[in-house]
Parts: structure tokens; sequence; C-alpha cells
């Protein structure tokens, strides 16, 4: 057993000397401390980050999952980087695999990364799902975890997808009335998407370990959720839009939930064309791709211009927004879209408001600038084409779409 790695608090740095020689291992890299398996000190499992390629064009390698043993450790390390017990201890544990999210390496991300931390982790025995449809999230989630949750089951449900598997999954688990017994499932989420604006605004991202260290180390947080209400008739896409589905009715109302975002327009347009198998190629570069060609339309003409009527409630009185013409119209319960693309500056993690941006008809070159605020920290919402601001807690948007 080799001696305990040298730490440096000032560096945030762990030196330590393997048979190929010393090492450091960067504090932010480390996911949790545990007692050793052996009853010998502990073990301290990290990320170790893959050496770049010098071909920019090879695929990008996932991370591994390394393990440093240490006889002795400061106190300040062990109280910072031990496991924490959850606040209830699940009774069953889930990992669902959204083989398709992002660049498709979730299943990969559980094989080299999660299934290894997992094993040293105080929890059950993992039940693996992997997705072999769009509809594999919400069908397990009916069929399976709302029951358990109704039966008074703790689960913990570790997910790895981008924002469409946890949005799923809440539109399972609030498809019908939940009964007495109703556990609410603690939700992990590993952000394997393009944008993963659920991770990044939550601050699963914060540190360098892919979310893990928030399994490991994290407590619950209720999620804030919203409705959409929806008239009769309306319809979600799929398969690239070519499938159309009924939207779900709970009471006579056409609804679906929400943890990220609320859109039509511009965004609404740039987020569905850039979900293909083509674009997904880009990685999140699809976003930037879909809104150039949204408002440079091959055909010379300038951005569409959405009719309807917006109107927000502040104040306990209805408003009008725009004049009835309109190009981004957004509510948003997180700060980030993306990693860099901040689109709530005022929005905490989980922190529950639900905030309108919004902007009118403008040329593509307009458009343009203003979104590329949002990636300079979300400037873009002091500029003064932009409303921003936070609205009431029911009813907070009303649309009705002309075009
Ligand atoms: N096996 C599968 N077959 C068909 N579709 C799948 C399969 N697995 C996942 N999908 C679909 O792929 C899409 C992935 O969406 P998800 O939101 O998880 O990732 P993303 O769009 O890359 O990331 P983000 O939402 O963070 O931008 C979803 O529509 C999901 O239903």
């Amino acid at each position: 057993r080799p001696a305990s790695p040298a730490y440096d608090p000032a560096a945030r740095e762990l030196t330590y000397t393997t048979a190929d020689g010393e090492r450091v291992l960067a504090e932010d890299s480390i996911v949790v401390i545990v007692p050793a398996k052996d009853g010998n000190g502990y073990t301290i499992l990290a990320i170790e980050e893959p050496v770049p390629k010098p071909d920019a064009e090879a695929p990008a390698e996932l991370p591994t999952l390394t393990s440093v043993p240490a006889t002795e450790l400061p106190d300040t390390l062990l109280k910072s980087y031990a496991a924490r017990p959850p606040p209830v201890t699940p009774t069953e544990l889930h990992v669902v695999i959204s083989v398709l999210s992002g660049a498709g390496q979730a299943h990969t991300f559980h094989t080299s990364l999660l299934a290894p931390l997992l094993s040293h982790l105080p929890l059950p025995t993992a039940v693996v799902h992997s997705t072999t449809s769009p509809h594999t999230i919400t069908e397990l989630t009916t069929t399976r975890f709302l029951p358990a949750a109704n039966a008074g089951k703790a689960q913990h449900i570790v997910i790895l997808s981008g924002d469409g598997g946890p949005v799923d999954l809440i539109n399972g688990l609030m498809a019908s009335p939940h009964g007495p017994a109703y556990v609410p499932p603690t939700i992990s989420v590993l952000p394997l998407g393009t944008a993963n604006a659920l991770a990044h605004s939550a601050g699963v991202t914060r540190d360098g370990t892919h979310g893990l260290s928030v399994l490991a180390r994290g407590t619950g947080k209720r999620v804030p959720l919203f409705k959409a209400t929806f008239s009769a008739g309306a319809r979600a896409l799929s398969h690239e839009g070519r499938q159309a589905d009924a939207l779900p009715e709970t009471e006579g109302e056409h609804a679906l939930w929400g943890a990220v975002v609320a859109s039509w327009g511009l965004h609404a347009g740039l987020v569905a064309d850039s979900d293909t198998a083509e674009y997904r190629k880009y990685g999140v570069e699809r976003f930037g791709m879909a809104a150039r060609e949204a408002v440079f339309p091959s055909d010379g003409g300038g951005p569409h211009v959405y009719r309807g009527k917006v109107r927000v409630r502040t104040g306990g009185k209805w408003r009008e927004v725009g004049g009835g013409e309109h190009a981004y119209v957004l509510v948003t319960l997180v700060s980030h879209l993306e990693k860099g693309f901040c689109i709530s500056p005022a929005s905490g993690p989980l922190g529950g408001g639900l905030r309108l941006v919004y902007f009118g008809p403008r040329g593509g070159e307009d458009v343009m600038r203003i979104m590329g605020l949002a990636y300079q920290g979300g400037k873009h919402v002091d500029d003064s084409a932009v409303t921003y601001e936070e609205v009431e807690e029911r009813d907070i948007v009303r649309l009705t779409v002309l075009e």
C-alpha cells in the first residue's frame, strides 16, 4: 500500500505516487471518498480525463473513474468529500440510460464511470434500463416508477440523458393523481444530452465530475415544475416531426409538465428543427446552426414573424406583450439553456421563479446579436429590445397562436 497522498489546500491538489511515478489529482475531480473495502483507510474516487487527441476530428473519449488508496487523510478533506447518507435510504435504485441522447455516449458513461462508482456507494443494487424508443422513459415511469411511488417505495432514479429524460419522467409521474402514500422519487440527472439545461442550471456540473459528485454527496431538493395546458387538438411531435401524438389528458385537461423551459417562436423552432439525426452530429453547435438558418432563410427573406396574442399576468393583472407580432417568446425555470448560454441570470439553482424572456420581430443580424449576448453571462436581459421579468405563479402566460 503506497503512502497517503500529500494534500496542498492552496493549490487544491493531492499528489500521490504510483508505479509509474508521481501523479497529481485536482480536488475538483474528486467524486467521493469512501472507506476502503479492505477496512484499511480510504479510497478516493476521482475522474480521470482522457488525454486530448492531436487529431481534432477524432471522437471525444469519455473520462474514467480512478481510485486512489489513502491510509490517512486530513479531516477537512474527509468532511468535504465523504459520502453523505441520503435523507431517505432508497429501497430501489434504477439507472435509466437514454442511448440516443447527445452524442450517444450514455451507455459508455454507464459502463466506464457510473457502474464502477455505484459499486462503492451504500445503495441497493441498480436495476438498469436502456431506452429502445422515444417512449421508453414515459412507459417505464407509468408502469413502474409511478405505481412504486404510490405504494410508498423510496426510489432513486439515476438518469443518463439530456433534458428530455427528466421531462418524460416528470410527465409520467404527473400523469395521474398521486395516492396518499406517494413518495416522490429522488432523481439524479447525469448530463449526457446536448444542452443539459436542467443539470447545468441546478449546479450539478459545477465541479469536474460530470454530475457524479452530486449523486454521491448531494442532498435532495424539490424540482420546481410548471404546467402547460393546451387547447383540444394540440399534438406532441416526435420522430423528427413525423409522428404526432395526442397530448395526455387528465380530468378533461390536455397538459404537459416542464422543469426547464416553455417557448414559442424562434427558440421553439430552432430546438425542434435541430432535433434530427443529421443535426445531432454537431453537438451543441446544432442550436446555433438552426438559429442561423431560421433568421437568414435561404429564400433571402427575414426571420419568420409569429402572429398571436401573448399575455402575462403580473401584479394580479393581465397585460399584452408585444403588438401581436413576435420573434422570441420563452418562459423559463432555469438560468442556463446550455453551459455557456445564460437565458435568465436572475434564476437560482432549482429556485422556482418562472421568468419571461421576450423580443419582438427584428432583422436577422439583430436577432443573432441579442442571442450572442446570452453567451456573455446573460447580458441580453439589459438590452432595450428584450423584455425580462418574473411572472406570477398561476396562469402566468397565455398564448393564442394565429400563425
Ligand atoms: N433508443 C431510442 N430510440 C429512439 N429515440 C430515442 C432512444 N433513446 C432516446 N431517444 C430519444 O432521443 C432524444 C434524446 O433527448 P434528450 O433530451 O435526452 O437529449 P438531447 O436532446 O441530446 O439533449 P438536451 O435535451 O440536453 O439538448 C429524446 O427524444 C429521446 O426520446
